[in-house]
């Protein structure tokens, strides 16, 4: 069976501009929720994503593959480096789009095994929009952003109302979400302060 994917974006698309307040290139992008299995410090076995702007369009993610990440004894599970994926994806659409979506659809290809110990450097790139629509891939290099390309993947995200998450997530955690994006505005606030007094 041939590794060659559709075309991609799979539909006419008009270029994904970044929003004007998006955080510009070099900037360390933060948690966006502590018990998130991608990127939270509270999801104790979860992936610790961490995620900073890159040039142009870009976003710059890695993670580490520990045990707790294993299929195969000694290598990572192909879901779990899907989910990372999600979350660089979704990080890359949330922070430079600054607009609420979701996955809609993420196709992977797992091209070299992921063994434990090693550092996935994954970017991902916004690849245009349509509608509702906002097609991304990434490549997840591995051990160096430059090194060999391990895992691809491309992802549709569907821009959705708010009250898609009060509707089908859970209150009690958005507003645990909300006290958290309080706290951190406050102390960009006061970083800000001490750069710029
Ligand atoms: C700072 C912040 C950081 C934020 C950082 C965040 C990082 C977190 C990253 C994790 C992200 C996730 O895992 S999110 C969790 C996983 N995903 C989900 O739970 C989504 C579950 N699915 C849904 O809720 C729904 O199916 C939606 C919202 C995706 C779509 O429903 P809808 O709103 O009714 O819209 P619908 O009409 O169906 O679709 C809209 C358009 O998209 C197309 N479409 C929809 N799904 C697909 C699909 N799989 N493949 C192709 N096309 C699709 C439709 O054909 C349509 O095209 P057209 O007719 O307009 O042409």
């Amino acid at each position: 069976m041939s590794r060659v994917s559709q075309p991609w974006p799979p539909v006419a698309v008009e270029p994904a501009v970044p929003h004007p307040k998006a955080p510009v290139a070099g900037t360390e992008l933060g948690v966006h929720f502590n018990e998130c299995f991608g990127c939270g410090d509270e999801a104790d076995a979860g992936l610790h994503l961490r995620s900073t702007v890159g040039e142009g369009q870009v976003v710059h993610s890695r993670f580490t593959v520990t045990a707790a990440h294993q299929g195969a004894p000694g290598l990572a599970h192909g879901g779990l480096l899907a989910c990372a994926f999600d979350e660089a994806l979704g990080s890359a659409v949330g922070n430079l789009m600054r607009r609420p979506a979701v996955t809609g659809k993420l196709e992977t290809d797992f091209r070299r095994p992921v063994p434990v110990g090693s550092t996935l450097f994954i970017e991902t790139r916004l690849d245009g929009v349509a509608g509702r629509k906002i097609y991304v891939s990434a490549d997840g290099h591995l051990d160096a952003a430059d090194g060999p390309i391990a895992v691809s993947a491309r992802a549709l995200f569907i821009v959705v109302a708010f009250d898609h998450f009060s509707t089908h997530g859970d209150p009690e955690a958005l507003e645990k979400l909300a006290a958290q994006h309080e706290k951190n505005q406050r102390e960009r606030e006061e970083r800000g302060w001490e750069i710029n007094p």
